[in-house]
């Protein structure tokens, strides 16, 4: 373990050095690509300069300082498009100074994450900070949710389930009269909001007993506490979305809402980033492939070889497998490579009755 954080550091102290000293040079041709893209004379190249300077939507030295920041983190997700606006700038976008093919998101998350920044500040303006703590005091009570999982994995022997509501409308079935998953065994529920926490609400108003961990796309602390102000008991922080820096103050704010919080990886890099910060107790590998958005499996397994999975027992995090899992054989699979607890969707909502489901993905009946 010991090892691993030296090596993890020293790599990228090396990279952070070298980054320094290209900055310079990179920061230089930037300018030069902005300023010089098209021949063009003194004069409009000057006029060109002013105009890029007054505009807010510039990209700042800063702002470029902490591109490359975040890319030698391995961060693949974008958070605005490159010559996009700044973070949370409301205004028209009215200038696109270098590489417009790069102004499309590149893959699904890439999308949802442009489109959040815009309605997270949106939501922030109805809603303050200050007036959201106020709130806390009637929130709905935390439970526990990492507790309840360890619960289930001790009870069944099994991992513990984790069942994705997707809309109330179609959900596995909680509001469905004659179906409560967690009499089916499910010990925790992920509830899909994205920005609506409507199913939420009508889930928890529904008396449904166990623990909820909200699917929100969180690129901004202000949401963690809105979902604990509608009644969620863990948040969902995506990696490939978020620098080491928001992870590390956003499982602090976490901690101090009792809150869970799922760490979610997708591959390797983004596995060696979260296992560099202290205090992180959960971590979920999705076998979707964010480029191809493929699922394989594998992942997980792959995920927790080694050295990586050594270092997982020895800081007792709980992972869990999600994506892809439809027959109990994924289940072996997955609990053969090191998982505590599954999140699962599809194989579960495709059935009619989603208890069947629950007992089809597991092999057996393991409601309480
Ligand atoms: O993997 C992501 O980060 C992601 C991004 C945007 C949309 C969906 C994304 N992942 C898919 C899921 O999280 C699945 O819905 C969940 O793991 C359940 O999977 P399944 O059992 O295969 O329905």
């Amino acid at each position: 373990m010991e090892g691993t954080s030296i090596r993890a550091t020293t790599t990228r102290v090396c990279v952070m050095n070298s980054t320094a000293l290209k900055f310079k040079q990179n920061y230089l041709s930037f300018r030069k690509s902005v300023l010089l893209r098209s021949p063009m004379d003194t004069k409009s190249i000057s006029q060109n300069s002013i105009r890029a300077r007054q505009s807010t939507t510039t990209m700042t030295e800063t702002d470029y300082k902490n591109e490359l920041k975040i890319k030698d983190q391995g961060i693949k997700i974008r958070r605005r498009p490159p010559t996009g606006p700044p973070l949370n700038y409301d205004g028209p976008f009215e200038f696109r100074l270098v590489n417009e093919d790069d102004n499309t998101p590149r893959d699904i998350l890439e999308e949802i994450v442009w489109n959040k920044d815009k309605e997270v500040s949106l939501l922030k303006e109805r809603e303050p900070l200050a007036t959201l703590k106020k709130e806390l005091e009637n929130a709905p009570p935390v439970r526990d949710f990492l507790g309840a999982l360890r619960k289930s994995h001790l009870r069944t022997g099994f991992p513990a389930l984790i069942a994705e509501v997707k809309k109330a409308s179609t959900s596995i079935g909680v509001l469905r009269k004659d179906f409560d998953p967690v009499e089916g065994g499910a010990a925790c529920l992920n509830v899909l909001t994205d920005g609506s926490f409507e199913n939420l609400e009508k889930i928890r108003n529904a008396g449904i007993q166990c623990p909820f961990l909200c699917k929100e796309f969180i690129v901004d602390a202000w949401q963690i506490y809105y979902a604990r102000t509608k009644g969620a008991d863990a948040v969902l922080l995506i990696v490939a979305v978020l620098p080491d820096l928001d992870i590390q103050y956003m499982t602090k704010i976490c901690k101090t809402l009792s809150l869970a919080a799922l760490v979610e990886v997708h591959d390797e890099k983004e596995m060696d980033r979260v296992l560099g910060i202290e205090g992180i107790q959960l971590v979920g590998i999705n076998n979707h492939n964010l480029g191809t958005f493929e699922v394989d499996i594998s992942n997980t397994r792959h995920l927790l070889e080694g050295e990586r999975g050594e270092v997982i027992r020895q800081k007792d995090i709980i992972v869990v497998g999600e994506s892809g899992l439809y027959t109990p054989s994924d289940i072996a699979y997955v609990q053969d490579a090191g998982v505590k607890a599954v999140l699962v969707g599809e194989s579960i909502v495709k059935q009619n009755d989603p208890g069947k489901g629950i007992s089809g993905l597991f092999g057996k009946d393991i409601s309480p």
